[in-house]
């Protein structure tokens, strides 16, 4: 049975049509990736499955409850590209202040803390205001922040755009190991095709309609591509 089944959904914004009948489901434990050039609409599609933008067509549901309910009883961890951040707190307080609305005992606070920010390098700059940060460690901050109440829904937003290489590799052993020995469930936007590559379920959106739902090699079969770029070119 599905996890999260996405029912016909379409969104307008300014009465500019955005997201045209998407439908797809995800299963319980599977890392999914939406792929697609800027302007494309993945961070509308995950703020959608977030709940921040109401629908106006469609349906979509978690566990066979609607989606906005998990947001209430916090299993869900959403990392959005911009925003969430108070420039005049450091990494420590922001997790400390997200920890208390998510009513984390303090013991696992603390230990989530360290943990989190030694994840996305941030440690040595827990003390550090985040309007001293660059963009690349303010995202890092809200992937941390995602990650603190161990959720079983994870939705973010280009969550490794623009780190090195190291981080990166850490960054996605953490995810990965959270889906295989926790169960999470994680959706992201990318726009880097070795990411998707690397999953086994992707989701190509072209100006607000899904163009692909499926494995990464039944698209290369499907298409006779052998890059994730030369498949979705195909595709358009
Ligand atoms: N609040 C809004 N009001 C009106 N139009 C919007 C709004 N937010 C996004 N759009 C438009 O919706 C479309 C999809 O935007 P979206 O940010 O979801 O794309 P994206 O694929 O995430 O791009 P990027 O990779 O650059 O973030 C774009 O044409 C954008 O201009």
């Amino acid at each position: 049975m599905a996890y999260i089944d996405v029912n016909n959904i379409s969104l307008k914004k300014r009465s500019r049509p955005i997201l045209h009948h998407i439908s797809f489901s995800i299963h319980k434990g599977t890392i999914t990736c939406i792929y697609g050039p800027s302007g494309s609409g993945k961070s509308l599609l995950l703020n959608t499955l977030a709940g921040y933008c109401p629908l106006q067509e469609g349906t979509i549901s978690c566990n066979d409850q609607p989606i906005e309910k998990l947001y209430l009883i916090q299993k869900m961890g959403f990392m959005p590209q911009t925003g969430g951040l108070y420039p005049f707190l450091n990494a420590k307080e922001h997790m400390t202040y997200y920890s208390r609305l998510y009513q984390l005992p303090h013991k696992t606070t603390q230990v989530r803390i360290k943990e989190l920010l030694s994840l996305v390098e941030l440690w040595g700059h827990s003390h550090t205001l985040v309007s001293q940060y660059t963009n690349d460690m303010k995202r890092s901050l809200s992937l941390a922040i995602s990650l603190l109440h161990r959720p079983s829904l994870l939705l973010l937003d280009e969550p490794t755009y623009g780190i090195n290489p190291v981080l990166n590799k850490r960054i996605w052993n953490y995810l990965k190991d959270l889906a295989s020995s926790f169960g999470t469930t994680i959706v992201m936007a990318t726009s880097l095709e070795e990411e998707v590559r690397m999953n086994s379920h992707v989701l190509l959106l072209q100006k607000g309609s899904l163009i692909y739902d499926g494995t990464v090699p039944d698209l290369f079969n499907l298409t006779h591509q052998t890059t994730i770029n030369d498949a979705y070119t195909h595709l358009s």
